[in-house]
C-alpha cells in the first residue's frame, strides 16, 4: 500500500466524525444560526489566506518544474477564490479586505494554521503538503457525502461543501496530484519521514473537526478567557 493510501485509509474514521459533527449536520439541516455560519466565514477567509503561505513554501520546496507548475497553480486559483469570496457581502456586514485583516484568528484557527505552517521550515515536500492537502482531501469527500444527502436547498446552506469546482476532481484533478506527488517523495525518504507525514495528515483531519467545532461553539480567546477568570472548567475543548 501506498503512503498515501495508508493515509487515506486511517483518516477514514476522521472522515466519519466530520460528517457526523453537528455543524455538517446543520448544513444539510439548514440549522445553523447567522453567529455560527458568521464565525466560520470569518474564521475560514483567515484559515485560506494562511494557506497561501503554506501553498508558496510548496512551489519554493518543489523537487521538480512540474511540481512548481503544479502548485503556482493551485495558488493562483488559490487567490481568485479568495477574491471571489471577499466580494460576497454577507446580511450581517461587509467582509472586505481591511476589516478581515483586523478580524482576530481564534483559539482553534490559530492551533490548525500553526500546525500547517510549523511544516515549512523542513523545506521538504513530503512534510509540507500532507498539512494542506488533507483539508482539501476532507472537504472533496465531505462533497461527496453531501450528494448522498437530502439538504436544504437555501442559501448559504446549498452552496456549502458543494462540489463546483471540477479542477479539484478526477485522475488530475488537484487532490490525486498531490496524492501522487506524496507517493513519488515517500520513494526517497526514510521510514521515520513518511510516518511523520502521515501524523501530519492526520493531524490536519482532526483538527478539520474541531475547526467546525469553534464555529459551532463560537469558541474565542474572549470567551476562553472569561472561562479561564471565572475559574469556571472549560468550554467543552
Ligand atoms: C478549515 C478548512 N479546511 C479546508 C478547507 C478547504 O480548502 C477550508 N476551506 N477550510
Amino acid at each position: 500500500m501506498s503512503l498515501s493510501e495508508e493515509m487515506i485509509q486511517e483518516a477514514q474514521p476522521y472522515l466519519i466524525a466530520n460528517e457526523k459533527h453537528p455543524f455538517v449536520q446543520g448544513i444539510i439541516k439548514g440549522q445553523l444560526t447567522p453567529a455560527q455560519l458568521q464565525y466560520y466565514d470569518r474564521q475560514d477567509i483567515a484559515f485560506e489566506y494562511n494557506e497561501v503561505a503554506v501553498i508558496t513554501a510548496l512551489v519554493n520546496a518543489s523537487t521538480s518544474t512540474e511540481q512548481a507548475l503544479l502548485f503556482q497553480k493551485r495558488l493562483t486559483l488559490q487567490l481568485s477564490m479568495l477574491k471571489d469570496w471577499l466580494k460576497r457581502e454577507p446580511a450581517d456586514g461587509p467582509h472586505d479586505w481591511e476589516s478581515l485583516k483586523q478580524a482576530p484568528i481564534q483559539p482553534i484557527n490559530q492551533l490548525y494554521r500553526q500546525h500547517m505552517v510549523a511544516t515549512i521550515p523542513t523545506h521538504s515536500v513530503l512534510q509540507i503538503l500532507p498539512s494542506f492537502a488533507a483539508g482539501e482531501w476532507m472537504y472533496i469527500e465531505l462533497g461527496k457525502f453531501m450528494e448522498t444527502q437530502t439538504r436544504v436547498e437555501t442559501e448559504p446552506f446549498r452552496s456549502f461543501l458543494t462540489l463546483s469546482n471540477q479542477d479539484f476532481l478526477g485522475p488530475r484533478g488537484y487532490i490525486q496530484q498531490f496524492f501522487d506527488i506524496i507517493d513519488h517523495e515517500a520513494q526517497t525518504a526514510s521510514t521515520q519521514e513518511q510516518q511523520r507525514a502521515k501524523a501530519t495528515f492526520l493531524k490536519s483531519c482532526l483538527l478539520e473537526w474541531y475547526f467546525w467545532d469553534a464555529a459551532y461553539k463560537q469558541i474565542t480567546w474572549e470567551n476562553w478567557q472569561t472561562m479561564a477568570l471565572k475559574g469556571q472548567a472549560g468550554l467543552g475543548l
